[in-house]
């Protein structure tokens, strides 16, 4: 069974904007997709930090490497503020498409178009013409939302191909949290597809890890009990099965690293500025929360654009 919407806004975006308000990091736009944000030990707030700023580092750079002159494909977007942060930052792909269940993109279609904070931007981005949205879904120049069962491949690449997506031009696709809620066939049918249509690909997964230890079992046992089953809990066993799924569905390479790796390479000056933010008495708490959490990523570059340059300082 999927998380329901409610249980998703109510459990991870209470959570960013606490994390924002607390200044982990700016995010000017999390408040209006957000109604109030929730109180969490700091090494909850470190966790979100490092998974934004290590995601984040990821995407800067494949937007740098590529001139902007790419796409970007969120697969279960949620209620992503990327398109606006990398907007802001002079970092605005060329087309940049989010993917999610009806529900949630009706949601968001919503109040993008009743705050005026969030539409603004599209509309600078899009021209004159009024930005389209209507069933679900928002169409710009750059920027579109579109809804998609992404256990059905047919209906993916329909869409996709509706947003006239380019297999020739450097893609980037993001998952976050999002290919465990699917059972293992699916979400490797999507990976697979993704790693073998387009000739200059970077996917980025942010993903359980370590699931099968004792801490892993309770995660996994804690969010069945809130109906959030993790069907595709089997490729979270550790970094290796991370990377496997995509070197057996025709990835070219890839890489894993448990979030304490990905926090130690952020930054130092950053590191040191959150780290004074809150006081943490344990730091058992943070090491066992980040083993237990991961960025994958895997590259197709054909093309050889040195997209497996783009990583981490380790
Ligand atoms: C835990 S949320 C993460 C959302 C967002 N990526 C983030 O990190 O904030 C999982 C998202 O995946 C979406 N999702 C899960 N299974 C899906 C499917 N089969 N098709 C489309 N979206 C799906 C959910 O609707 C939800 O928005």
């Amino acid at each position: 069974m999927q998380c329901s919407v409610r249980e998703y806004r109510k459990g991870v975006l209470n959570k960013i904007y606490f994390a924002v308000q607390q200044g982990y990091w700016k995010d000017p736009y999390i408040q209006f997709l957000v109604k109030a944000g929730e109180r969490k030990a700091p090494e909850i707030n470190r966790g979100y930090y490092a998974r934004t700023e290590g995601l984040r580092s990821l995407m800067r750079q494949f937007l740098k490497l590529t001139h902007c002159a790419c796409q970007i494909v969120n697969l279960g977007a949620g209620f992503d503020t990327n398109f606006w942060l990398l907007k802001d930052e002079g970092l605005l792909a060329d087309v940049f498409v989010e993917l999610d269940m009806r529900a949630v993109t009706s949601r968001k279609c919503h109040m993008i178009r009743t705050r005026s904070k969030l539409l603004e931007p599209v509309q600078a981005s899009h021209g004159s013409e009024p930005v389209v949205i209507e069933d679900a879904e928002l169409h710009s120049t750059h920027y579109h939302i579109m809804w998609a069962d992404m256990r059905d491949l047919k209906q993916v690449e329909e869409k996709l191909g509706q947003v006239g997506l380019d297999k020739n031009k450097p893609t980037l696709f993001l998952s976050e949290c999002v290919l465990v809620y699917m059972p293992l066939d699916k979400s490797n049918s999507l990976v697979k597809w993704a790693g073998t249509n387009f000739s200059s690909a970077l996917f980025l997964n942010y993903e359980p890890v370590n699931m099968g230890d004792r801490f892993g079992h309770v995660m996994v046992e804690n969010l069945r009990k809130r109906t959030c089953a993790l069907a595709g809990v089997e490729a979270c066993q550790s970094l290796e099965t991370q990377k496997a799924r995509f070197l057996s569905n025709g990835w070219e390479g890839a890489a894993a690293m448990d979030m304490m790796s990905v926090y130690r390479s952020l930054p130092a000056d950053d590191l040191h500025r959150i780290e004074r933010l809150e006081f943490m008495d344990e730091r058992e708490p943070l090491q066992q929360l980040m083993d237990h959490y991961c960025i994958a990523w895997a590259w197709r570059d054909v093309n050889k654009i040195g997209l497996e340059s783009i990583g981490f300082n380790r």
